[in-house]
């Protein structure tokens, strides 16, 4: 153990274990959670040492393997798959891979369950729950994504065998993206145009069936694979897919709300936004992930900044670098940012839960409140997420590009989240028109002689603006106010307070010319915002390794040699490097086939 680890955590003046409990919300969580976990890190087929050193596709048949161990866990431990069980979301949270689940369960699943009837629900849910059958979610195209409405992949009744016709007229309405399509699923809900009695009705969705269960071969009709190799995901086969003539019952779409009837004819939803439920679900989960991911990369940057020494200041002491304001002021941000977060996407996943039963007992009034703040929060909190774990990851310095650091891989797999599931300037847009002073703004542009469309896109970077601010106020005031809520030890408090005010000051300070310009507050009060910044670093300073500990993140989970918690940085970054496939043998093949070559030559 290092020592100066161990000095941090003697140093601290709050208890750990009363802090994890606190953000589990009780010892009974925490209890129930490392069980859970314990589950998963004693299971030795869900971390392989060599993971950062795989193929693309040995990393595909990876997760696949994963995905097929923690669906024979859960039959095993009888625990139910779906996305509101708290032990299955406690088990799969403690999987640092995108596998198949995550999808098939949040939004092929729950598209079945929010969209379809009792009888679709009583056929198709037993299936998926089971893994009868691999589910995923195809709405992107290759043309469009944002613009949903613009979707070109038709769905057409034909009313004589009571059978839709799904087809991709165009390159451009080919399936592009949705995860684990390529090599995968064997079912997905589509996203299609409804085509009945040669009129257009929009966007629906549909249960259609790509491959064959018997030997996952595609089903006439269905072209189908991977995209390619991308950014981040590396785990998961974002697919392709073309439907040419394939032909689907009636009884596959959707219709819970919206509905085609056997003769033919379209009965309306109330709201047609509800076909956009599974969206929503997503957009809501991503605000605590956002959350987890920033924990994650604050844990691994602060223990190893606590490890890592650095500059003589005076004869024979070298400071830990976690002692340097500049290295304090990059990284406990990140850490209060974490703890915002935590509590942004508890009352998120509160609020989820109540609109959510209302929804599903068909009242449809809360929808698009849910739809403005939750497209808002995903939009802040990936975005704010992403940017802060690569201050983590630089504040790491040289050994910060070794992919033993382990932030490479969490930021990796949550940057994609600024664009999936609605590209965050969109997101914010949506947000936005909620936000009384664009509205303003706006009006003032209509009274100009624009029109409604024009006013919006001239207004478009006030509007985003307006939204950010909106989010960042909103997590400040439900950060305070979850934290007057808690039953906390004096100690723990005021350890939390520090943090909390530090978000606070900090976010003025970033926004300084906002708060200047708008005449809120003035260059004096903003010298007082500074100075209270630096009192806060230093109260933070002292317990902040305690904090991270208590964010309470197994090694396994981590996967990190700098931000392991027994801090033995340099015998693990030394043996991580011994093992480097290049080091495999003493002299490598290159050195025969090029190198002696060369030395052979007379050039
Ligand atoms: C693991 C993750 C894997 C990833 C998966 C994916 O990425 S999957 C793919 C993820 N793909 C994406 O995320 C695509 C992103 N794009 C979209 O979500 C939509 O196309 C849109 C929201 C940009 C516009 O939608 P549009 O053109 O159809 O709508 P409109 O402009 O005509 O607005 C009409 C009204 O409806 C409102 N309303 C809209 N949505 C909702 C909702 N969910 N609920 C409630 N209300 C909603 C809107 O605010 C407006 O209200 P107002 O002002 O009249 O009171
Ligand atoms: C890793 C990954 C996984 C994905 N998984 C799935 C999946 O499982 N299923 C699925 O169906 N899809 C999936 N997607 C697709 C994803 O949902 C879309 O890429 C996303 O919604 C953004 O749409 P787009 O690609 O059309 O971006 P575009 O809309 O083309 O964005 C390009 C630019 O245009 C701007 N822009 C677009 N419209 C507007 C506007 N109205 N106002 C202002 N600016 C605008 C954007 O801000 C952006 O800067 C995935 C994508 C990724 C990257």
């Amino acid at each position: 153990m290092s020592e100066s680890l161990q000095t941090e955590r003697k140093n601290a003046t709050f208890n750990i274990k009363e802090l994890t409990d606190t953000l589990n919300g009780g010892p009974e969580e925490t209890r129930k959670r490392k069980q859970i976990e314990s589950l998963v890190f004693n299971t030795p087929a869900f971390h392989r040492q060599d993971r950062f050193q795989l193929s693309r596709e040995e990393i595909y048949d990876y997760s696949i393997k994963v995905y097929g161990e923690l669906i024979k866990l859960c039959k095993k431990e009888n625990i139910e798959i779906r996305y509101d069980n708290p032990d299955y979301v406690r088990l799969v949270g403690c999987i640092p891979e995108e596998i198949p689940v995550g999808l098939h369960v949040g939004m092929f699943s729950s598209s079945i369950s929010d969209q379809g009837t009792e009888e679709q629900q009583k056929k198709w849910i037993p299936l998926a729950r089971n893994f009868k059958i691999f589910g995923t979610y195809a709405q992107t195209e290759l043309a469009h994504g944002t613009f949903v409405r613009g979707l070109e992949t038709t769905a057409t009744y034909d009313e004589s065998k009571q059978e839709f016709i799904l087809n991709s007229p165009t390159i451009t309405s080919t399936k592009w993206w949705p995860g684990f399509l390529g090599r995968t699923s064997n079912h997905a809900v589509i996203a299609a145009q409804l085509y009945t009695k040669s009129k257009c009705y929009g966007i629906h969705m549909f249960i259609v069936q790509l491959r064959d269960l018997k030997d996952h071969k595609p089903l006439p009709g269905v072209t189908i694979g991977d995209i390619g190799d991308k950014f981040g995901f590396d785990t998961v086969d974002n697919g392709f897919l073309r439907l040419d003539n394939v032909h689907i019952p009636r009884e596959n779409m959707l219709m819970k709300y919206a509905k085609v009837t056997p003769e033919g004819k379209y009965l309306p939803p109330t709201n047609a936004k509800v076909a956009y439920s599974a969206m929503t679900l997503i957009r809501v989960v991503l605000v605590r992930g956002s959350a987890k991911a920033l924990a994650s990369a604050s844990t691994i940057a602060i223990r190893y900044s606590a490890v890592r020494h650095q500059t003589e200041t005076a004869p024979g002491k070298e400071p830990q670098v976690l002692d340097y304001v500049t290295q304090q002021y990059k990284l406990f941000p990140q850490l209060a940012t974490a703890l915002a977060f935590g509590f942004a996407g508890n009352y998120m996943i509160d609020t989820f839960n109540k609109i959510h039963s209302e929804i599903s007992s068909g009242q449809l009034d809360a929808l698009s409140e849910l739809h403005g703040i939750s497209s808002g929060l995903k939009a802040y909190t990936t975005d704010t997420a992403t940017a802060g774990i690569e201050v983590c990851r630089r504040a790491c310095g040289g050994h910060g590009y070794s992919n033993a650091c382990g932030i490479q891989h969490i930021y990796a797999n949550v940057l994609p989240c600024v664009t999936l599931e609605g590209e965050n300037t969109v997101m914010y847009l949506q947000a936005a028109s909620k936000v009384i002073s664009t509205i303003k703004r706006l009006e003032q542009l209509r009274r100009s002689g624009m029109d409604q469309d024009e006013a919006w896109n001239t207004a478009g970077i006030e509007l985003v603006q307006a939204a950010k601010a909106h989010c960042h106020y909103f997590i400040v005031k439900n950060y305070l106010r979850s934290l007057e809520k808690l039953n906390m030890t004096p100690s723990l408090r005021k350890v939390m307070n520090s943090i909390a005010l530090l978000y606070g000051n900090y976010g003025i300070d970033e926004n300084a010319g906002d708060f200047l310009e708008s005449g809120f507050m003035t260059g004096e009060q903003l010298n007082l915002v500074k100075a209270k910044i630096l009192q806060l670093l230093s109260e933070v300073r002292r317990n902040a390794v305690a904090v991270v500990d208590a964010f309470d993140f197994d090694d396994k989970y981590l996967r990190s040699i700098l931000g392991a918690y027994d801090g033995d940085v340099y015998n693990r970054l030394y043996n991580w490097a011994k093992s480097s496939p290049l080091n495999k043998t003493e002299v490598h093949s290159s050195y025969t086939e090029y190198l002696q070559q060369l030395l052979k030559s007379k050039l």
